[in-house]
Order: C-alpha cells, then sequence, then structure tokens
C-alpha cells in the first residue's frame, strides 16, 4: 500500500507535465497565427492616461499587469515575445524558422520590408495552396496570416504593415498574400502609393466552382444557412435571375475588379495563376510563378506528392514541417450537391464576363 501511496502522487505530477506540454505543443504548432497576433496585441498594453507603450517602452509596472491563465492548476503568466525591430524595420530576434536560424549563425541580420510581391486574389481560387508553394523558396519570405492592410488596416499606416512583415535579407523578397484585396476598390491605388513596382499575384479558378466554395465555407460557420441555389437567384431557382448582390456570385465577376487594377498596374505586373492546374500540376504553374518572381526554379515537382485520401497535392516538406503534409481541414472541404440547372445558367451568366477576362489577360482559361 505504502509503496502504491508514494508512487500515485508522481504518475499524477507526470501526467500532469505530459498534459501541460502537449497543450503548449498544440498552441505553438497550431496556432502560430493566433498567438502571434495574440503577441502583437499584448505589445500595445494601456497605460492609465489611455495611451498605448510598446514592448520595449513598457515599465516593469505594466510588466506585472501581463494576463494569466490558469493551464492545469498553474498559474502561468502570457509574456510576450520581445521584438527589437516592432515597427521599425529592424529584425526579429523571435523568428525561430531554421532559415533565420542559419542566417544568425551566419552573422546576418535581417530586417523587415514592404512587400515586393502580393497574392491579392481571388479569394477561393487556391491562393493559401499557392503562398505555401512558393514560400517553399529560400528566397522568398511570407507572412503567414492574412494582413488585410489594404482593406481593414490602412489608416495604420505602412510602419504597421511593414512590422507585420518577416524579416529578410538581401536578395530575399518579402511576399503576403490577401484574397480580399482583389475586390477591393481603393487596394490598386493603395499599393500603387506604397510601391508602383510591387508584383501581383493573382490566382483564378472557374467562377462557378470559386462561388460553391465560397458558399461552401460560409456554410460551413453558420449551419442554418439558406440553401445555394436560394441564395445565387432572386427567386431562389435556377428559372430566376442571377443575383449579383450575393457576394459569392458577385466576386466571380473577376473582369470588373481587373480593370481597376489595371488602371493603376500594367498588365505585365501581373501574373494570373490557374486554381484548376495549380491542383492539377502545381509543379508547372510554381515554375512560372518563379519566373515571374525573378526566382531560380528551386521549386519543382520533387516538393510535391498528390495525396488520393485528399484529393490534393500536398507537400513533401516545407520551411516548418520536414513530413509529408497537405493543407489544413478548411483546404479542399467537400461541396454540397448543386442543382445542375443552377449550374447550367450560372456558366451561362459567367461566359460573356469570361470572355472579357480572357481578353484583359491575354489567357484563356477554357472555363465550361
Ligand atoms: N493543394 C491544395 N490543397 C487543398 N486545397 C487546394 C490546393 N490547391 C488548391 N486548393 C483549393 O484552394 C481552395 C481554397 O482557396 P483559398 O486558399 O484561396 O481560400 S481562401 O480565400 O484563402 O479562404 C480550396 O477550395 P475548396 O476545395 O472549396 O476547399 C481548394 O480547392
Amino acid at each position: 500500500m505504502l509503496g502504491i501511496n508514494c508512487k500515485q502522487p508522481n504518475r499524477t505530477m507526470a501526467i500532469t507535465a505530459a498534459l501541460a506540454l502537449s497543450v503548449l505543443y498544440i498552441l505553438y504548432t497550431f496556432n502560430a497565427c493566433l498567438l502571434s497576433s495574440i503577441n502583437r496585441t499584448l505589445k500595445q498594453v494601456p497605460t492609465v492616461g489611455g495611451a498605448t507603450v510598446t514592448t520595449m517602452e513598457r515599465p516593469a509596472a505594466v510588466a506585472t499587469q501581463l494576463p494569466q491563465v490558469r493551464i492545469l492548476g498553474s498559474i502561468v503568466r502570457i509574456v510576450p515575445l520581445t521584438d527589437e525591430g516592432a515597427g521599425t524595420g529592424g529584425t526579429n530576434t523571435t523568428d525561430g524558422s531554421p532559415k533565420y536560424r542559419f542566417l544568425r549563425q551566419q552573422g546576418l541580420r535581417p530586417s523587415r520590408h514592404l512587400p515586393d510581391a502580393l497574392i491579392i486574389g481571388v479569394k477561393k481560387s487556391g491562393t493559401r495552396a499557392l503562398l505555401e508553394f512558393i514560400r517553399l523558396h529560400p528566397d522568398v519570405r511570407a507572412a503567414g496570416c492574412e494582413v488585410h492592410f489594404f482593406d481593414r488596416h490602412y489608416g495604420k499606416g505602412l510602419a504597421w504593415y511593414r512590422h507585420h512583415m518577416p524579416p529578410t535579407i538581401e536578395g530575399q523578397l518579402t511576399m503576403e498574400k490577401t484574397p480580399s484585396y482583389f475586390i477591393t476598390r481603393d487596394a490598386p491605388r493603395r499599393v500603387r502609393h506604397m510601391n508602383p513596382a510591387t508584383r501581383l499575384l493573382v490566382v483564378v479558378r472557374d467562377p462557378v466552382t470559386r462561388a460553391i466554395s465560397d458558399y461552401t465555407q460560409a456554410r460551413s460557420k453558420k449551419r442554418d444557412m439558406k440553401r445555394f441555389e436560394e441564395l445565387a437567384f432572386t427567386n431562389g431557382s435556377a428559372g430566376g435571375v442571377v443575383d449579383t448582390s450575393w457576394g459569392p456570385v458577385r466576386i466571380g465577376v473577376y473582369a470588373k475588379y481587373l480593370e481597376r487594377w489595371l488602371e493603376a498596374f500594367p498588365l505585365a505586373q501581373l501574373l494570373f495563376v490557374s486554381g484548376e492546374r495549380l491542383i492539377a500540376d502545381p509543379a508547372v504553374e510554381i515554375g512560372r510563378v518563379q519566373d515571374f518572381l525573378g526566382l531560380k526554379r528551386v521549386v519543382t515537382e520533387k516538393h510535391f506528392y498528390f495525396n488520393s485520401t485528399k484529393g490534393f497535392p500536398c507537400l513533401l516538406k516545407s520551411e516548418e514541417r520536414s513530413s509529408p503534409h497537405c493543407l489544413g481541414k478548411t483546404k479542399g472541404r467537400n461541396h454540397p450537391r448543386i442543382d445542375p440547372a443552377a449550374i447550367d445558367r450560372l456558366r451561362e451568366f459567367y461566359r460573356p464576363f469570361n470572355q472579357k477576362f480572357y481578353q484583359l489577360t491575354g489567357i484563356n482559361f477554357g472555363w465550361p
């Protein structure tokens, strides 16, 4: 009995420690974006007078007010990671990625820069896949999360935007993707104002499939959502008029949005990536992207494999993980069944806009 009683607390402690470590590991691995935004929020701690101070400026009295959480019975104080370069374009000592560690070992001090290239859209066309694929390149560093600077946070200024970029060394490109830029009225002018030489990548996919994908995502967040057909047509069925006031339909009129971008940028500064080919043959599309960005063709077919369970190309390894992995569960969802008459009607609706888009881009995407 004594032996059992003595061992019991040890075992409980071991289980507790293992659980705590697992929780921390899961938080770190799967919520890098979440953690970095918590971290950024913590860097702006309000003072008593309502003004804000940065991490570097935070007085000790404020530091003791850091939020605390209880994890498995222990009080843990959430301490923001330090960032020497916050808002100044300086270096980031928190970036522990192998690329960055290697640079530090070489005595190099990377700094943050505004993006050289942007993936501006289109939503649900494969923008995440494109970003994850191109950032396999050692000369590309990208913001992991969508920053939404040119649509939601423009008022925060370019220094704020730069702070959200990863540190780079000379010769490395900085990239960001926020798919809503493509449809944001002021985005072309704003991007041009930041840098008229910014290179723009646009992933496009058959607008009907895109609309269904957009709807599938919205429905995953709102279970009682109406049927696709009810939302896509004014009278709720394929016999009616296409409802262009509904976002998932409106976004597919690519030509309308592209015309605005072409008022601000020459066509040669935009690269159009086929969302369909990005799935069918990612290496070919990534080859075009590397050429467009002036990069050596480093990312090739050797980086991909087709995962038949997921039905999509996946990565053999990446900057974060050395084992084969696919994009997350929110990419490559099963779409609901849509009335074929509704699909035909939408195809008919998009046809003239698609033709216009082919004319503007000089590319026939072959959408049905
Ligand atoms: N390799 C790979 N793995 C998984 N999914 C892939 C891949 N390549 C392209 N796609 C397609 O990307 C669609 C999601 O597009 P986005 O990443 O642009 O979506 S988002 O706008 O950022 O929400 C997503 O749409 P759904 O199939 O509707 O989920 C996929 O069809």
